[in-house]
């Protein structure tokens, strides 16, 4: 528990002041009990033959009713203090973590499931109410009700005050022991249900395949198995939580007859006030509130701690090329592209062995159009991604117009970058808004980008042309065309750098040629890199640079590299043969 309260997910002054505020009219309300009791206890002695009349009886009773009142007041500005913080906690938590995930960049992205980072972003953070709304101001503001019941009984009844603070050492030691128990159980279920999540995400994304390869059952066995293991996990918690309540409440009970017997037989005895002791009795069940409270709420508590601790982990994982966000450097870039240098980069994936680029050096110029080719998993992607910023190198470093790209203000030299990204992404718009990232654009401008990318054809053939809402169900485009619909976003955009991943990798040959044609006298009036493994892009770069394992084992004009009759060369002749037979 200790745990927990050391993580006060606080960060902004106005979540602290809610937090403060909600904690505080949690205290006063629970203290107000003091005052409750004692005028019920006041009340009820007044009823009595022989005692103060019916004046202090009615007065007793209106002062027990104005405090119920001024608690009910207090509780409900308290649960609505508690529910703000809560929402204001969760927002601020969500925009964090989105903003991290997009600032960390699909390479570091990707080292969790996606999945997971669903989870966390829907389920995990709502599931963190009961921690937020309910355990935390409770259990911030509620030392003070046990300590001022303590103080009281000290005064009035020292045997009283001597069973309830003998008792609670007990409660605690029991509910630590239950509580570490609890911990592993609903870390483990937080665990299950993050691995819920990401399978059945692979299930809707891989469906295709799964269908093929007659896996689609076995998929629902691995469902089946997941989705057991969280019922599982669920019902040890669930159990740990009745074990905690049903500890604390035994102990409680037994607790609270101690007192009550003790009492008792000083009462008969005459040795007590009536009105003593019942407002001690009163007063006995509030005292052990909060931790019965703390047993019955801590396995909901934890799962808001495993959501935090998630949280915190995503933030501290460190955003990869930028090593300072912002007052970083801008080189200067012009329409026609800038200077791009790699002087002796290795990249080396996290947990890797070998390194995906390897003492990797070259350089490019404005206006200068060059093509990487090379087998799979050669490192061509990897060399992208670096110039993205969206991995460091291990060692090496890049220039960007002279300045290095560690120094460089990321977000302004991504402004002048334009990307195909081997798979071209769309949303949940209208292909106009696709094409335009919602930026005003001419029709002229956007009828250019049309038919310089060939999305024209496209276009025609759909039922509300550039209106046409992409929505999954009714409309849905092919590999094809979603590559030619990142090809208009790039030319629409007039990048100074544009980089293209397998940009032709899903068209027929036909349409690549002629799309070629367009394309190719645009990308040479720019800073242009094209990964390409359909190498007829490649005769028509400028420069080609052959990547194999890792390593820049080539790199000239292809004209050159032909002549040469290396790497290139046995390359384009598999190439052509590979054409021959399509
Ligand atoms: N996120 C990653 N984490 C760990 N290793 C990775 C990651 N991405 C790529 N790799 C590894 O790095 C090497 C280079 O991968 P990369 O994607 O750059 O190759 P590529 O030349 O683009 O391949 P392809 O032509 O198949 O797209 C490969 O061995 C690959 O397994």
């Amino acid at each position: 528990m200790r745990s927990i309260s050391r993580q006060l997910p606080i960060s902004t002054p106005q979540e602290r002041r809610t937090f403060l505020l909600a904690s505080a009219a949690s205290a006063l309300a629970g203290l107000l009990v003091l005052p409750q009791a004692w005028y019920l206890s006041r009340a009820v002695r007044s009823v009595f033959p022989r005692a103060d009349g019916a004046h202090a009886w009615f007065a007793a009773l209106t002062a027990f009713f104005a405090v119920i009142a001024a608690r009910a007041v207090l509780m409900t500005v308290a649960k609505w203090l508690s529910q703000r913080f809560a929402s204001h906690v969760k927002r601020r938590i969500r925009r964090e973590m989105v903003e991290h995930m997009a600032a960390l960049g699909p390479v570091e992205v990707r080292r969790h499931p996606a999945g997971a980072w669903r989870t966390w972003l829907t389920d995990g953070i709502d599931g963190m109410d009961a921690y937020l709304a309910s355990y935390l101001p409770q259990a911030a503001g509620s030392a003070a009700v046990p300590i001022a019941i303590l103080a009281f009984a000290a005064v009035e009844d020292r045997l009283t005050a001597v069973i309830l603070a003998g008792t609670v050492p007990f409660m605690v030691l029991l509910l630590v022991l239950v509580g570490q128990a609890a911990q592993k159980a609903t870390d483990r279920r937080f665990e299950a249900l993050e691995r819920l999540g990401g399978h059945f995400l692979d299930v809707v994304r891989g469906l295709w395949t799964l269908k093929v390869f007659g896996r689609s059952r076995a998929q629902v066995g691995i469902i089946e198995r997941v989705a057991d293991d969280y019922r599982r996990t669920t019902m040890k918690v669930l159990r740990l939580a009745f074990l905690s309540s049903l500890v604390t409440e035994l102990f409680t009970m037994v607790s609270i007859g101690l007192v009550a017997v003790s009492l008792g037989i000083r009462l008969l005895n005459g040795r007590m006030d009536f009105a003593a002791a019942f407002v001690l009795l009163l007063l006995a069940p509030e005292y052990y509130l909060p931790i019965r409270n703390a047993g019955a709420q801590y396995h909901a508590a934890r799962d808001g701690a495993a959501m935090l601790e998630r949280h915190r982990e995503v933030l501290e994982t460190p955003i990869p090329a930028v090593r300072q966000r912002d007052g970083g450097r801008t080189p200067f870039v012009s329409p026609q592209g800038v200077a791009i240098e790699f002087r002796h980069v290795t990249v080396r994936y996290p947990g890797a062995e070998k390194p995906a680029l390897e003492d990797v050096s070259f350089r490019i110029g404005p206006r200068e159009l060059v093509a990487v080719v090379g087998p799979s998993g050669a490192g061509k992607s990897t060399l992208l991604a670096v110039l993205l910023g969206f991995i460091r190198p291990e060692s090496g470093e890049v220039f960007i117009g002279g300045v290095p790209l560690d120094e460089i203000d990321l977000g302004a030299f991504r402004r002048h970058l334009g990307l195909v990204a081997q798979e071209p992404t769309w949303f949940h718009a209208t292909l106009r808004d696709n094409v335009t990232w919602n930026e005003p654009r001419s029709d002229a401008e956007v009828r250019e980008a049309l038919v310089m990318s060939g999305l024209d054809h496209v276009v025609e053939r759909l039922p509300a042309g550039l209106d046409t809402e992409l929505d999954g169900e009714r409309v849905q485009l092919s590999g094809g065309e979603r590559q030619r619909l990142a090809l208009a976003r790039l030319v629409l955009r007039r990048p100074a750098v544009a980089l293209l991943d397998e940009p032709t990798r899903s068209l027929d040959l036909a349409t690549e040629r002629a799309l070629e044609e367009r394309l190719v006298p645009w990308l040479r009036a720019r800073t242009s890199i094209a990964v390409v493994h359909r190498l007829s892009l490649a005769l028509a770069a400028d420069r080609v640079l052959v990547l194999d394992g890792g390593r820049l084992v080539e790199q000239g004009r292809p004209e050159e590299l032909l002549l040469a009759h290396g790497y290139f060369h046995a390359m384009l002749s598999r190439y052509r043969g590979e054409e021959v037979l399509a």
